[in-house]
């Protein structure tokens, strides 16, 4: 269990997060939503240790957090700048897995496992420069999930794709959140894609001195299908609350 207990943070005299709460139980996809530059990305960050909270705590399975947690995994925006250009995908996917001391072999192989699963099967030999952004961003998840984090953090991952991508890279996290029980914390400004991907969406207010302003549980049927979900008289009440929250009603 993720636990945030008061946590604030300022750069300078710049007040950005004053006082979070959260709880977040194991297995679950927490949305995050908030206005730009309310400091989603600086509570990522401190999340991951790699900045400090210098006011509150953060728990994880009842252990302070102070350095970047053991078994958790980043998935930034920008694809192209988080893959290694010079080594092929497969490598890219395995590199983290040299922290557990497997033999290349063995890592190759977990990779083009882990491959298969995003749907890139054909280009584990490829650069990640010959792939679409699209593709880029499956390797970027491949490569955060073929070390199994319990924490997986997702700050704004497909912002930068055509909506058709986008979808499609939607339904392929769900796809491979279900069943396993990594925690998400999936930062996003889109409403839509919040509701459509969380089970539960948490709104922060603008800065400075972000708060959580609104915690909503995510009702809808596990199972969901964009065309489908998107429809649902529950899924337009939602993203409707979770607009309001933004827009301060
Ligand atoms: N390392 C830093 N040093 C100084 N100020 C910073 C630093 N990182 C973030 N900030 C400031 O903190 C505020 C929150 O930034 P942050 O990137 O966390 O917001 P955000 O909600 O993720 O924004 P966006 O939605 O536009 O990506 C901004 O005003 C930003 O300029």
């Amino acid at each position: 269990m993720l636990r945030l207990d008061s946590v604030s943070r300022h750069f300078g005299d710049q007040h950005v997060l004053d006082g979070i709460s959260l709880t977040v139980p194991d297995g679950q996809l927490l949305s995050v939503v908030g206005p730009s530059g309310c400091g989603k990305s600086t509570l990522l960050r401190t999340i991951a240790g790699l900045l400090p909270a210098q006011e509150g705590t953060i728990t994880i399975d009842g252990t302070p957090v102070h350095g970047v947690p053991e078994r958790l995994a980043v998935v930034f925006q920008e694809y192209g700048r988080s893959l290694l250009p010079w080594l092929t995908v497969r490598d890219n996917v395995a590199l983290p897995l040299r922290r557990r001391g497997l033999g290349r072999a063995a890592r190759r192989a977990e990779a083009e496992t882990m491959l298969e699963r995003v749907g890139l099967r054909g280009a584990a030999r490829r650069h990640p420069r010959e792939l679409s952004g699209g593709m880029q961003q499956r390797v970027a998840l491949a490569r955060a999930l073929v070390c199994r984090p319990s924490l997986l953090l997702m700050d704004e991952p497909f912002g930068s794709l055509d909506a058709g991508t986008r979808e499609d890279l939607e339904d392929l996290l769900l796809e491979l959140h279900r069943g396993r029980d990594a925690t998400i914390v999936f930062v996003t400004h889109d409403i839509d894609e919040s509701v459509y991907v969380g089970d539960r969406v948490v709104v922060l207010s603008p800065g400075p001195g972000s708060r959580v302003v609104r915690d909503l549980s995510v009702g809808l049927p596990g199972e969901r299908d964009q065309l489908t979900t998107r429809g649902l008289p529950g899924f337009v009440e939602l993203r409707t609350e979770v607009g309001r929250a933004l827009r301060g009603r």
